[in-house]
């Protein structure tokens, strides 16, 4: 079929084979997380993909553009993209995007955001009132400051001062009914919502690439995060997830639960002897590493780490 626009022929090639809609029709995937936010996925790139292939399609074809041989079985488009991914050609993996609307604090907002290979939509406190939504745990998720981790929380908080952090969330969130006075009295949106705390909720449109997305999930789903951008980072894994199946997969078995070992470790391991570092930090890693690979007889004792730390 062609059409013609200002004048210049637009060819509509037909389908050689019959295509599906990746989201099956639906404009909305949706996860609630925590109290009020969420992460809906709205839409896709491939939205349509080769009935019996998946979204991972697209990888793929655009990798082999080079010598145009089109996409394969679907077994060598696995090959393919295990190999992509293991050797860390990224480009066509940016080939495939996905767009989502998200709702959550803004702290966590404020988190997300440094991931600056996304478009961003934001809801706007100048033009927009502010909803009356904070993110308040319930007792159980108030943790304590994680004495070996500066930036974390681990474990779970007695109740008596859990209790006593909920109620000092209380006491913010009481701000959003002054928030609301000064409106009604004229103050401007832009300067009235200064004094809302971080647990108050945004929400934007957030459109990545899976090569991008990767990135961010490899980092937010990673333990050290924060537990609540876990909880989105995870959400989002579990939306993209039935799309693209083998780039995920590909993605836990190399990236996600794979192992990187450094040229002081390869060392230790090829010689039997102690890693041959003088900080801390690097051997704890390089326990943790042993520990996981089963390779005890490169764990030093307790006595041997204290000789250790004394020589420091
Ligand atoms: O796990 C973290 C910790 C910090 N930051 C960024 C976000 C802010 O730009 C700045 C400080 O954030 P907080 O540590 O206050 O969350 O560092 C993250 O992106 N992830």
């Amino acid at each position: 079929m062609e059409a013609i626009t200002d004048g210049i022929t637009v060819i509509e090639t037909p389908n050689e084979t019959e295509y599906y809609d990746v989201m099956k029709g639906s404009h909305r995937w949706e996860v609630k997380v925590h109290d009020h936010g969420n992460v809906a996925l709205v839409d896709t790139m491939p939205r349509l993909a080769p009935v019996g292939q998946t979204a991972d399609f697209a990888i793929c074809q655009a990798a082999r553009v080079s010598y145009g041989a089109g996409t394969k079985k679907v077994t060598e488009d696995t090959g393919l993209i295990r190999y992509l991914y293991r050797h860390q050609h990224t480009s066509p993996f940016e080939m495939i995007e996905f767009k989502f609307h998200c709702v959550m604090p803004i702290f966590i907002a404020r988190q997300w955001i440094r991931h600056r290979t996304a478009n961003v939509n934001e809801y706007s406190a100048r033009y927009s009132v502010m909803p009356d939504k904070f993110y308040h745990p319930s007792v159980e998720d108030v943790r304590k400051q994680s004495t070996s981790n500066r930036q974390g929380g681990e474990d779970q908080m007695d109740t008596k001062t859990a209790q006593e952090f909920l109620d000092y969330l209380d006491q913010a969130e009481e701000c959003y009914k002054t928030y609301n006075n000064l409106l009604d009295k004229g103050v401007s949106r832009e300067l009235a919502r200064i004094g809302l705390p971080v647990s108050v909720y945004t929400e934007w449109y957030w459109k990545i690439d899976l090569h991008n997305l990767f990135h961010f999930l490899r980092l937010r789903m990673d333990s050290h995060s924060q537990k609540e951008i876990r909880d989105y980072a995870n959400a989002i894994f579990a939306l993209i997830r039935p799309i693209v199946p083998v780039a995920c997969e590909a993605f836990m078995d190399y990236a996600f639960e794979s192992v990187k070992l450094t040229r002081l470790e390869i060392e230790a391991i090829r010689t039997g002897k102690p890693i041959q570092s003088t900080n801390k930090r690097e051997t704890e890693e390089w326990i943790q590493k042993a520990t996981l690979l089963n390779l005890t007889d490169h764990i030093p004792s307790k006595d041997q780490q204290q000789q250790e730390e004394k020589k420091q």
